[in-house]
């Protein structure tokens, strides 16, 4: 199958020019992107006064959690995670977690997002939504064993499981990632074991780390370091490892992390909703650590729209060094495109012949986008995702126009509505 995109407005290669050309997509890639293209195509589509952007990474999510949106909010992270969060969660059935993926899955593609990074329980369904969907998921089922062996033993048990179940779907969009939750509900046993099943089956990993002060504390009391030296100490640390949050962090700590080739997932969203702290972004990206964006969950977020995830992170930085010049536009357009596809080992991120076919085309045709004066710009500090017109994925259209193809938008909504009445 072929998609011609014409007259547009393309975001190019991986510095981000921005040219008007037409994209040629033959299967899952794009093969050409050049003026006027004449070859003829399965489908076509009329780009003028459209931008043909990278479809966004989101880095870091909890894509079922949209169904507890607004049910916590203005809280700290471990009375929100204790008090109301896991004990919500407690009661999330298959069925429950699965009508939550839905909705995540929906309001993703309705955003642009492409790819994303989950973790949470359930993943076999959260596999299954993601195969119809057409996304590109990165799975991991969240481990939580508190120290305890017998609940080590099952977690490693359920992890395994859904990998096998997730590999043997053999979808070249649907993978599965080791996702212990974090240093502070996890054993060194369970981050050791994961560290070691890791190299075996060669998958990748991803832990919430140094997210809020009070875990640092925690750390420290019982162990007498950092999260990221205790992870380093016991060899958990590699270029396979994404670590969701890093917003604590000594100087000893970015070291480490750019020695081991560890990717950073930033979440501005949820570490000010949650007033978790502020990322050190300068600090990370001088010392070259790989820097991606997420959303996190939309309990935290509270949602799961990364051009507004864009804005925020630039925002926040701002403000935090009292510099205008930090988090520029293309810094942080790279945060949510290149970055994190580079983080999961993904020829995407970048509208280029040989990448993969992941786009986002997003309606310039609007008030708050005009004039066309500068579009990376735009898109970080003018756009959210509602703009997006068009998603398409692997060479696959998921919503043409905003109407979404693969997905029954309206049933989506309805279960939200009626699971949740079951729920709360
Ligand atoms: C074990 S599945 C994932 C687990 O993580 C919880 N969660 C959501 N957001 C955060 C966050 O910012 N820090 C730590 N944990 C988080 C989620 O509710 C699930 O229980
Ligand atoms: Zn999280």
């Amino acid at each position: 199958m072929s998609i011609l995109i014409k007259n547009g407005h393309v975001v190019y290669g991986e510095n981000f020019e921005v040219i008007e050309a037409d994209v040629l997509i033959e299967g899952n890639r794009i093969t050409k992107v050049a003026r006027n293209i004449n070859e003829a195509a399965d489908t076509v589509i009329d780009a003028k006064g459209r931008v043909v952007s990278p479809g966004f990474v989101n880095l870091h999510t909890h894509s079922p959690m949209g169904l507890l949106r607004g049910l916590a909010d203005d809280l700290p992270l471990m009375d929100w995670l204790e008090k109301y969060i896991w004990p919500r969660e407690a009661k999330l059935t298959r069925e429950y977690t699965k009508v939550g993926a839905y909705l995540g899955a929906l309001e993703m593609i309705k955003g642009g997002t492409t790819t994303f990074l989950d973790m949470y329980f359930h993943m076999d369904a959260v596999a299954e939504v993601t195969l119809e969907s057409g996304l590109r998921g990165y799975l991991s089922y969240g481990m939580i064993d508190l120290g305890d062996p017998e609940k080590t033993e099952k977690e490693i048990k359920e992890a395994l499981r859904t990998m096998e179940f997730i590999d043997k779907l053999g979808s070249d969009r649907v993978h599965f990632v080791f996702g212990p939750h974090a240093p502070y509900t996890c054993s060194i046993a369970l981050l050791k074991e994961i560290r070691r099943l890791a190299n075996e089956h060669r998958k990748l990993i991803t832990i919430h780390v140094s997210e809020t002060m009070a875990e640092i504390g925690q750390i420290s009391e019982r162990y007498g370091k950092s999260p990221v030296v205790l992870l380093d100490d016991i060899g958990f640390l590699g270029s396979d490892v994404i670590m969701a949050h890093g917003v604590w962090l000594e100087g000893r700590d970015v070291r480490i992390l750019a020695r081991n080739g560890v990717t950073v997932a930033h979440n501005p969203g949820s570490n000010m909703k949650l007033a978790s702290g502020v990322m050190p972004l300068q600090r990370l990206l001088n010392a070259g650590v790989n820097v991606g964006l997420g959303t996190d969950g939309s309990a935290s977020n509270n949602n799961l729209d990364m051009l507004e995830e864009m804005k925020l992170a630039a925002l926040l930085h701002k403000v935090h060094n009292l510099d205008p010049t930090v988090a520029d536009a293309k810094t942080v357009f790279r945060t949510a495109t290149v970055n994190g596809a580079r983080a999961l080992r993904l020829n995407a991120g970048v509208v280029k012949e040989g990448y993969l076919a992941d786009l986002a085309i997003i309606d310039f045709n609007r008030p708050h986008l005009r004039p066309m004066n500068n579009v990376i710009s735009h898109l970080v500090y003018a756009a959210n995702g509602n703009d997006v017109e068009t998603t398409i994925v692997n060479g696959k259209v998921l919503m043409l126009d905003g109407e979404v193809l693969t997905l029954d938008e309206e049933r989506i909504l309805n279960d939200a509505e009626r699971v949740i009445g079951e729920l709360v």
